[in-house]
């Protein structure tokens, strides 16, 4: 069978795009999803998305990582899969979608998406690193330069080992660079390798960074591999609330591939 394909990236993440809205599409098939996803054998990508129909949203987000197993959230493909409804005539400029950890509301204008994440109550602190869920589970570790880091075998490291073991998290690394703005590089579970950007781990950057006391700002610039993305929040106490994931999400080609 012929697969048409859409391929899309936010600040480098980049996605396989597939309208599912007939159902039609093998989504148990780990094998198929993450050769698609191979970049020597398939279309290459950091994971692949079914734009699904929903009861009462626009539609439904579906995502997978890499390694073919489906994933938690992922901010940027979400953004992504933005655009790709826009391009599908599916929404206009606003939109309302449901996710794996539940409804998102988006906007998009001239190819900037914000998109409104999970609200984040818990922040669990080791040390002077931090773990929160986003979306996705982060693990963050703040570091006088991302330049130094050997992201994939440190982040590895922490992604397979105590408290995470096998159920695993991302693993961010990020540099203050000024009052209201961070370096990042991220380690992404499902990939198994550092990525040029990750939209829930810069989200968790950001409120992490607050809540350590790093900045008093809401509104926090991220500069990933990629690109740059801002995050924005509103926080009581330890809660933070209306949190908005704010960047490019482009187009790159389509195509046909054999299944
Ligand atoms: N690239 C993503 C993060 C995807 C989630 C992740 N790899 C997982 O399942 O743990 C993003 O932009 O948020």
């Amino acid at each position: 069978m012929k697969l048409q394909f859409y391929k899309y990236q936010g600040t480098g993440n980049d996605f396989i795009m597939i309208d599912n809205r007939t159902l039609f599409f093998p989504k148990d098939d780990v094998q198929l999803i993450n050769k698609l996803c191979d970049r020597r054998f398939g279309i290459g990508a950091d994971g692949l998305i079914l734009l699904e129909p929903s009861e009462k949203e626009d539609f439904t987000m579906v995502y997978f990582n890499a390694d073919g197993n489906e994933g938690s959230m992922c901010g940027n493909g979400g953004r992504c899969l933005v655009a790709f409804a826009k391009q599908l005539n599916v929404i206009q400029n606003e939109t309302t979608f449901d996710a794996v950890d539940g409804l998102h509301y988006a906007t998009i204008n001239n190819g900037i998406v914000s998109l409104k994440m999970i609200d984040v109550h818990e922040i669990s602190t080791n040390d002077s690193d931090l773990f929160l869920n986003t979306g996705s589970p982060h693990h963050i570790q703040f570091c006088e330069s991302v330049k130094a880091i050997p992201v994939k075998e440190t982040g590895a490291k922490i992604r397979y080992g105590a408290p995470y073991f096998e159920a695993g998290t991302n693993v961010n690394f990020a540099e203050q660079v000024s009052e209201n703005s961070f370096k990042v590089r991220t380690y992404e579970r499902g990939v198994e390798d550092e990525t040029l950007a990750c939209g829930t781990g810069v989200t968790a950057v950001a409120i992490a960074a607050n809540n350590a006391g790093k900045t008093t700002k809401n509104t926090i610039q991220l500069e990933v591999l990629g690109g740059n993305l801002e995050v924005s929040f509103d926080k009581n106490e330890n809660n933070y609330t209306n949190v908005f994931l704010k960047g490019p999400a482009e187009f790159v080609f389509e195509g046909t591939v054999l299944i």
